[in-house]
C-alpha cells in the first residue's frame, strides 16, 4: 500500500469532522436548513467584471507553512479585503489542519455583502447543503480529492442549490476531469496537494487548453502584483491569495495594490 498524501490525511480528518457534525444535525436537517437560507449571489458575474479579480482568503494556518496569522476576528480581515476590492471571500473552514471554522464562515457572511466561498475539502453532499447553510455562494470542490461520478453529482447539486462550484485542479488529466463533469468555473491550483510544492508556472500550462467561456482562477502563491501581472499574462480571470494578505500586515492596503494592479489598463486580459 502507498504512503498516505498530505491530501489523504486531510480528507481522513475531514470525513471524521463530517460525520461527527452529521450525527448532531442529520443530513435533512441541514437539507432543511439549506432551502432556508438568503438566496446565493452571483460570484460568476463577480468574476466576470473587468480586470483582474482578487479572491481574499481568510486563513490562519496551513500544512505547509503551520501557523500564519492568529485572525481574532474573521469579519473584521473579511471587510478589510472587501473594502480593499476583493471581488470574492474565500473563507478556509477545516478545522485540523488550518484552523478554520463554520463560525469563521458565519461571521464573515455577516459582514460582508460581497459573494463568500466556502474553502474546504468537499467529500459528500452534506457539506454542501451545511455551505449554503451557513451563507456560503461558492464552494471548493477539489478533483484529485473525488472520484469522477462524485465530482459530477457534486457539481450538479451545488449548481441546484443556484451556487457556484470553484473545480480545483493540478494536472491537464485533472483539467479534463473537470470539463467532463461540467465545470463552468476553474481553479488551477499552483500548489500540489500531494507533496505541496508551488509550481507557479502550472496554471500558464493548464489554462490555454481551457474552453474560452470558462472562467479561469489562478490558486496560490500570488505575494505581489508580481505574480498577478504574470498569472494574468497567462490567461487568468482572478487570483486567489491567502498567506500574501493574511502575513502583509495591512490586509486592505495588500488587496488595493493587487487590485489596482489587475485593473490597470496595462494589466493583460483574459482571451476571450
Ligand atoms: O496552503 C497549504 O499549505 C495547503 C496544503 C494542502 C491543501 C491545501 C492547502 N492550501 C489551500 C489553498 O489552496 C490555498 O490556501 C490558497 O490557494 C491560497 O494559497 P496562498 O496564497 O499560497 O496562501
Amino acid at each position: 500500500m502507498s504512503t498516505p498524501t498530505v491530501l489523504d490525511s486531510i480528507i481522513e480528518g475531514v470525513k471524521a469532522d463530517v460525520a461527527a457534525r452529521e450525527a448532531v444535525i442529520d443530513f435533512a436537517a441541514i437539507k432543511a436548513a439549506s432551502e432556508k437560507a438568503a438566496p446565493p449571489k452571483d460570484a460568476a458575474a463577480a468574476l466576470r467584471l473587468p480586470g483582474i479579480g482578487v479572491i481574499a482568503e481568510v486563513k490562519r494556518a496551513s500544512p505547509s507553512k503551520g501557523e500564519l496569522a492568529s485572525i481574532g476576528d474573521p469579519a473584521q480581515l473579511a471587510k478589510a479585503y472587501e473594502d480593499g476590492g476583493a471581488r470574492i471571500i474565500s473563507v478556509l473552514t477545516e478545522q485540523r489542519r488550518f484552523r478554520g471554522s463554520l463560525a469563521d464562515l458565519d461571521a464573515v457572511r455577516a459582514a460582508v455583502s460581497i459573494p463568500v466561498l466556502r474553502k474546504d475539502f468537499i467529500v459528500g453532499p452534506y457539506q454542501i447543503h451545511e455551505a449554503r447553510a451557513h451563507g456560503a455562494d461558492v464552494i471548493l470542490l477539489i478533483v484529485a480529492a473525488l472520484e469522477q461520478n462524485v465530482l459530477a453529482s457534486l457539481l450538479d447539486r451545488t449548481e441546484s442549490l443556484g451556487m457556484t462550484a470553484l473545480v480545483e485542479v493540478h494536472t491537464e488529466e485533472e483539467a479534463d476531469r473537470a470539463l467532463q463533469a461540467g465545470a463552468s468555473v476553474v481553479g488551477v491550483n499552483a500548489r500540489n496537494l500531494k507533496t505541496l510544492e508551488v509550481d507557479r508556472d502550472c496554471f500558464g500550462r493548464i489554462a490555454p487548453g481551457l474552453p474560452t467561456e470558462v472562467i479561469r482562477i489562478a490558486e496560490s502563491g500570488v505575494r505581489g502584483t508580481a505574480d498577478l501581472l504574470a498569472y494574468a499574462g497567462a490567461g487568468a480571470d482572478a487570483v486567489l491569495v491567502g498567506e500574501g494578505l493574511v502575513t502583509s500586515g495591512d490586509p486592505r492596503a495588500a488587496v488595493s495594490e493587487l487590485v489596482t494592479a489587475g485593473t490597470h489598463p496595462s494589466c493583460p486580459k483574459p482571451v476571450r
